[in-house]
């Protein structure tokens, strides 16, 4: 098989398959829809440039190489406007224009009539190499703050190399008389080279963006297993593994915890008299003064319906009570609006302490719904401690 077959070939495969990865993408995978799109868009624009670059290499035809230099250039503004929406940055459509319109503008006002395929391809090439430096630069930071330096400086050093290739390509465009190493090796030879190292550090761009959509991913998805979607709260899961953690604390280093059970008093009243979504609205904000009040240290999970329950590691009965009794406070305080109408709220809050490293994590969740029991029967709006029985 000649050569620019397995290249017509591998360029075919290649950008085929990346434009079906950021379809798949934009479909399936949460990234959003007008991110996938240009990336499609791109990944066909380098693909039919380089297409046209090998089929016709030795054609004499300004026309065909005008048409690739135009679409790689459209190729480099829609992977940046992508990265732009995925990374939320700022649109630089202004910048696009003007790069476009001097870029191609020359290409195709004074290089196509003239004849004059290096001068309009280099023009192209140039336009490109800007759009992809500015790209690198404005995302280094971005995928550093989200993924970390080892993604930022992947994605950089590939785009640097892509740039490089392109202003070397330029400026070799633009002078070709100038004698250059690579102009003792047959001229096929350095063509296919090329045209296979644009390819390979296409795909390895693609492979960069595929990775960082995939962390988002997992990240939103990690998330997700641990949150509680109305109140951004840890959800069970999340506080019970971390409950077990904190029994381990105590049994190795007897190092002492408190757990606060938090139930929304006659909850069920403001869901019959306002509705559900008002239901909803009062456990958001509740939600959010438990977690205003608690200290960093302190975990606040939602332990399901309208209960919460509260870790406070290293903290014993006094420090307990003390935090307990300043989230009842800032949970009557509050004035949550629905309407024109205030809805007031109060919690009762059963509170245990693990001091003794021989009690289960079943036996202390146990004592602290009791206590809560106990705070619902007392009236509500009030704390209640549990002892530990004498034989724990
Ligand atoms: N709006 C809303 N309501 C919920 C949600 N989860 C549970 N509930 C409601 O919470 C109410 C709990 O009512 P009860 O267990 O009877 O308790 P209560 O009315 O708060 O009474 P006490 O606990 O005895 O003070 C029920 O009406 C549930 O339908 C939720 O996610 N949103």
């Amino acid at each position: 098989m000649e050569a620019s077959h397995f290249l017509i070939i591998y360029i075919l495969v290649t950008h085929t398959l990346t434009s079906g990865m950021w379809w798949a993408a934009g479909s399936w995978m949460g990234l959003s829809r007008r991110a996938s799109k240009h990336w499609m868009l791109s990944s066909a624009c380098f693909g039919i440039g380089l297409l046209l670059t090998v089929l016709y290499a030795d054609s004499v035809d300004t026309v065909q190489w005008m048409m690739a230099g135009l679409l790689v250039v459209v190729g480099a503004v829609s992977l940046r406007r992508g990265m732009q929406t995925f990374l939320k940055l700022p649109e630089t459509a202004c910048e696009h224009a003007l790069v476009t319109l001097v870029g191609v503008g020359f290409a195709l006002i004074v290089a196509l009539p003239m004849g004059w395929r290096g001068g309009g391809m280099a023009a192209c090439t140039a336009a490109t190499a800007w759009v992809l430096a500015r790209l690198a630069l404005e995302c280094f930071r971005p995928l550093r703050a989200e993924f970390g330096p080892e993604t930022a400086a992947t994605h950089a050093t590939l785009m640097g190399l892509v740039v490089l290739t392109f202003m070397t390509t330029a400026l070799a465009l633009t002078l070709p008389q100038t004698p250059s190493p690579w102009q003792q090796l047959p001229r096929d030879m350095v063509y296919q080279w090329l045209v296979m190292g644009s390819l390979t550090l296409s795909i390895l761009s693609s492979f960069v963006l595929g990775y960082v959509v995939v962390m988002r991913l997992v990240r939103r998805l990690e998330h997700l297993s641990h949150h509680d979607g109305l109140t951004g709260l840890l959800n069970r899961r999340a506080i019970e593994a971390m409950l077990d953690r904190e029994v381990q604390r105590l049994q190795r280093f007897g190092q002492p915890f408190s757990l606060l059970l938090i139930d929304i008093d006659h909850f069920k009243r403001i869901n019959d008299r306002l509705g559900h979504a008002a239901g909803d609205a009062v456990l958001a904000a509740v939600a959010g003064a438990l977690k205003e009040e608690a200290r960093e240290v302190d975990r606040v999970a939602r332990f399901g319906g309208e209960e919460f329950c509260v870790v406070l590691p290293h903290t014993s009965e006094e420090g307990a009570l003390h935090a307990a009794e300043r989230l009842r406070a800032a949970v009557a305080a509050l004035d949550v609006r629905w309407g024109d109408e205030g809805v007031s709220v109060t919690i009762s809050i059963g509170l245990a302490c693990a001091e003794h490293p021989t009690e289960t994590l079943s036996q202390l969740l146990r004592r602290a719904d009791e206590a809560l029991y106990q705070a619902k029967a007392a009236g509500r709006n009030r704390v209640v401690l549990s002892m530990l029985p004498a034989a724990a």
